[in-house]
């Protein structure tokens, strides 16, 4: 294989959404026939793909999950490897997260580990979430496939490479999607007593949902409600009858989950009364928190006090959102963050982490596994 550089490289030029991954199944798909195959066992499922790398004197098989998909964001870099797939962007580092595993395959099969090592390559992470499903057909078609301690990462860059920050117990939230839809009456610009205006209805459904965390929420807890998209109308002079807003929820625990839910939707009954339309709530995927074992996060990063370069870093909790959530419900291991240093955020259109922290990763989790 070239260098894990020219790899994420390559990868990052063609970004596809959650199980759309079809370019980038095929692209891993290659690289891997491309290793020694006398200890691999591939598999695919729907555009996410299982390979298994046999151990030399196995006790139990350890499991490393990467995410695969891209986001709707038109990248910003202006990098000579930007993507080519307009609109889309690895704006989340999952192509740094598919580099390391890619590497991890090709450390194991030029040098085989003690133990089994599953390499999940998960479609969807970002939506509509691909862990659940990929999970429930493992424990239903391919029990065999099942790890017995499973670990991720996801690039953090905020944090210099190196950096391997985690926790025992809760890491990320819980999540839930969320889409209303507003229908009222259009009509003409010179008429607004003729209409209901969902541009200002939805307007003000934004900024009442804005309240459910300052007001709703006991301020011991945490809990994030983002609208992402708010869209509605068609041209300046109509006044809009439809209108739509997209955004997430997030919580430390499933009560306040529940919480927060019955503050939108008696918030939406008030919009629909003072404003006189009509509103559909629509939950899409929801994602169970990432609930680190205390004794995987403490392996890890005990591992990371003694490793060359490493920096072990026992963070906070955040209201990132993460799939890998469920394979950590049935599965006991960790999730951590390593540090990218990169002036731009996750999700950001000038994302660009430093690709010292693919070779960094490689080497820290190749010599992780073994010793376990
Ligand atoms: C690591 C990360 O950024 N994950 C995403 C997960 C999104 C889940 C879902 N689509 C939602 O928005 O609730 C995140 O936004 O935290």
């Amino acid at each position: 294989m070239e260098s894990l550089i020219q790899v994420r490289r390559e990868l990052h030029e063609i970004p596809e959404l959650g199980f759309q991954e079809f370019k980038t199944q095929q692209y891993l798909l290659n690289k891997i026939s491309g290793f020694p195959q006398r200890f691999l066992t591939v598999t695919t499922w729907k555009t996410g793909i299982v390979v298994k790398i046999e151990g030399s004197d196995p006790s139990k098989t350890i499991g490393w999950r990467a995410d695969i998909d891209g986001l709707p964001i038109a990248e910003e870099t202006g990098v000579p490897f930007s993507s080519t797939h307009g609109g889309n962007m690895h704006a989340c580092g999952h192509d740094c997260h598919m580099t390391v595993a890619l590497g991890l395959i090709q450390a194991f099969t030029a040098n085989q580990p003690k133990q089994n090592v599953i390499v999940y390559f998960q479609p969807a992470e970002e939506g509509p979430g691909g862990a659940e499903p990929m999970l429930n057909w493992l424990k239903s078609e391919r029990p065999d496939l099942l790890a017995n301690e499973i670990y991720a990462l996801h690039i953090a860059p905020e944090y210099p490479v190196g950096t391997v920050a985690t926790r025992a117990g809760l890491l990320f939230a819980n999540t839930s999607e969320l889409f209303i839809d507003l229908k009222g009456l259009g009509g003409h610009a010179a008429y607004p007593h003729k209409t209901r205006d969902m541009t200002v209805a939805s307007s003000n459904l934004v900024l009442q949902l804005q309240t459910i965390v300052s007001r709703n929420v006991n301020p011991m807890e945490s809990a994030v409600v983002t609208i992402g998209k708010l869209t509605s109308g068609t041209v300046q002079n109509i006044i809009a009858e439809n209108a739509r807003l997209e955004g997430t929820i997030r919580t430390l625990n499933a009560e306040s989950m529940a919480h927060v839910k019955r503050r939108i939707e008696a918030i939406c009954a008030g919009i629909e009364a003072s404003f006189e339309c009509e509103i559909s709530i629509d939950y899409g995927s929801m994602y169970y928190e990432v609930n680190n074992h205390p004794e995987s996060a403490k392996k890890l990063l005990d591992f990371a006090k003694e490793f060359e370069g490493a920096n072990a870093y026992e963070c906070p909790a955040a209201m990132t959102g993460e799939d890998f959530g469920y394979f950590l419900k049935e599965i006991p291991g960790a999730m951590f963050w390593a540090g990218a240093n990169c002036d731009y955020g996750l999700h950001h259109s000038k994302l660009n982490p430093d690709e010292e922290l693919l070779t960094f990763n490689k080497n820290f989790v190749e010599q992780f596994i073994r010793t376990l």
